[in-house]
């Protein structure tokens, strides 16, 4: 608890001094070393990272015991107000949430969780003041960029990256880095990062039973034109009935999120406990956890805590799962 506690802190610091770095930038080089930008790579933040690491795999071998969630999904509430509890400027509450996701996801890839999804932008989140959409997209921008360098965490750790929802509403620019970061990570192999922007889980449902429907469409309409090219067998009722259903199995192929299984765990940081429209249809059987901390705020203790409680309620998950 006190190397977590330990770790929020020294995350807190890193994220003060980047707020002020622009008017203390001299003495900030010289205290911070010039790789501050990059969460440290100092010599005391590289013996840190060891002392902290060596402690995160022993407390993992020992969760590894029970049932390890396959697929954990974050809701990342309380950026805003982060910012404003630690009077930084406005935007550097999202850029402190960018910090904890990385730690977070790096956790996940120690434990062994192969899916984590994110919550980061929903189409609603597009009717904000337009300078706080373009400080999130910009700081996507940016961060999906670094996230294609070589060195990033992406490459380090093996982590797919997907891009999630209806990328035809975000900027051109945005839009393009994020299929190129798709494109960059497709052979990794170890965890896979779903990030949902432009997204809602009812365009989602819309979008699947549309593109479900125009299958279904295009099928019977080449079975028409083959039937009267080949002066084949005419299509029975009861094959064009067939074709007029969509089941289960079919709309969860179109879904945006279909490369994923369900969620096991569903985090909604600042205590909040709604859903959002978010994964409405992948969370009908996951433990939701919701604590209290603002997601920057979010640290080893609450995954540790959230594992905990989905090894208590496992069986009955499974249970639901099975419909027994
Ligand atoms: C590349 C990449 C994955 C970047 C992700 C960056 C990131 C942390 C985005 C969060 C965006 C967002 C609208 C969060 C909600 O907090 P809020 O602004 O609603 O905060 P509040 O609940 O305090 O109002």
């Amino acid at each position: 608890a006190l190397v977590e506690m330990w770790t929020v802190y020294y995350r807190q610091g890193l994220a003060i001094i980047s707020d002020y770095k622009e008017r203390i930038f001299s003495w900030y080089r010289f205290v911070m070393g010039p790789d501050t930008e990059n969460n440290g790579d100092s010599v005391a933040s590289k013996l840190f990272g060891t002392l902290n690491g060596f402690m995160r795999k022993f407390l993992f071998r020992i969760l590894s015991v029970g049932p390890v969630p396959n697929h954990l999904a974050f809701i990342l509430d309380g950026n805003r107000r982060y910012a404003k509890k630690w009077k930084l400027q406005e935007g550097t509450g999202h850029k402190c949430g960018f910090w904890a996701l990385m730690s977070i996801l790096k956790y996940c890839n120690e434990l062994g969780v192969k899916y984590v999804t994110i919550y980061a932008f929903s189409i609603d989140n597009f009717k904000r003041r337009p300078n706080e959409v373009q400080y999130v997209m910009d700081l996507m921008h940016e961060k999906i960029e670094g996230l294609l360098k070589e060195e990033s965490i992406m490459n380090q750790y093996g982590v797919r990256v997907y891009f999630i929802g209806n990328l035809k509403l975000l900027p051109e620019r945005v839009r393009v880095v994020a299929e190129k970061a798709m494109k960059a990570t497709e052979n990794n192999k170890n965890t896979v990062l779903l990030i949902c922007v432009a997204y809602t889980s009812t365009d989602e449902i819309v979008h699947a039973a549309q593109e479900s429907c125009q299958h279904e469409w295009d099928e019977i309409q080449a079975m028409k034109a083959s039937e009267s090219n080949d002066g084949g067998e005419i299509i029975s009722n009861e094959n064009q009935e067939e074709h007029r259903f969509i089941n289960l199995v079919d709309l969860e192929k179109y879904f945006y999120m279909g490369v994923a299984p369900d969620v096991d765990i569903l985090f909604r940081t600042s205590g909040e406990t709604r859903l959002s429209n978010f994964l409405l249809w992948q969370t009908s059987t996951c433990l939701l956890y919701s604590p209290r901390a603002l997601f920057p705020e979010l640290g080893l203790r609450h995954l540790v805590w959230s594992v905990l409680n989905f090894q208590r309620v496992y069986p009955y998950l499974e249970r639901r799962r099975k419909q027994v």
